[in-house]
């Protein structure tokens, strides 16, 4: 199976055009998983593979005339050890970097966060998230300068009450989108050819035949 997920079977089970993946990181406990759930509860959620490391949320959207599916990666434990296995990375095509405004080390830690993300992705689009903003208003006022810095977009949002979470999403889809259509990403590039190569290449093994000998005469 490919770890990347995009796979034409999907393509063909789902009818869409286009697909494409979005990952997901950041500290535990900053609301991951409640941003991914919040914005695809009213969304068409046809598939939920879970295990133990990841889930995978499968959702459907019309672009321009296009149907997209979009693959959403959650990871669930494997970021306490603050690395991400590489497969988690492959072809993503845009990622929602999540911190929680009311525990300032998750927002210290975004740097190792987005070195890791740069050192498989370089080119990605990446949204930086600020949520839990419902819990005091008045850290919207804060100054978190990262993403600036970084020239990422940035967001303050709310999974518990809503507030800008299906504005990120859709943001990440389109980003999402054109990164795939107009990536010169060298890796990306590597990937479509090697899709395109006929992997079928069976060298004429016939030629291994053996020799039948004759069993020895037993005497
Ligand atoms: N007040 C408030 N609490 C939230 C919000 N989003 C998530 N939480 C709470 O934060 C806790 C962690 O949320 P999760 O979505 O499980 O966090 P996660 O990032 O997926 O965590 P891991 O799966 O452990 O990496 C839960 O108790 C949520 O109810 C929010 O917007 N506001
Ligand atoms: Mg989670």
């Amino acid at each position: 199976m490919d770890a990347g997920g995009i796979s034409d079977l999907d393509l063909d089970k789902y009818d869409a055009d286009e697909q494409v993946k979005i990952i997901c990181l950041g500290d535990s406990a900053v609301g991951k998983s409640k941003l991914m759930e919040r914005f695809l509860i009213d969304g068409y959620r046809p598939q939920q593979l879970s295990t133990y490391a990841l889930t995978l949320y499968k959702y459907t959207t019309t672009i321009n005339g296009q149907t997209v599916l979009v693959d959403f990666w959650d990871t669930a434990g494997q970021e306490r050890f603050r690395s991400m296995h590489p497969s988690y990375y492959h072809k993503a095509h845009a990622c929602i970097m999540v911190f929680d405004v009311q525990r300032k080390i998750t927002y210290k830690n975004l740097p190792i966060w987005y070195k890791e993300l740069r050192e498989y992705r370089p080119e990605i689009p990446c949204l930086v998230v600020a949520n839990k903003i419902d819990a005091d208003m008045k850290v919207t006022q804060k100054n978190f300068s990262f993403a600036k810095k970084q020239g990422l977009p940035f967001y303050f949002v709310s999974a518990a009450d809503g507030t800008n979470v299906v504005k990120v999403f859709k943001d990440a889809i389109q980003m999402a989108l054109s990164y795939k259509r107009n990536s010169n990403d060298f890796m990306d590039e590597v990937m479509r050819e090697l899709e395109n190569f006929d992997l079928d290449s069976k060298e004429s093994s016939d030629k291994d035949e053996e020799t039948q000998e004759g069993k020895p005469d037993s005497a």
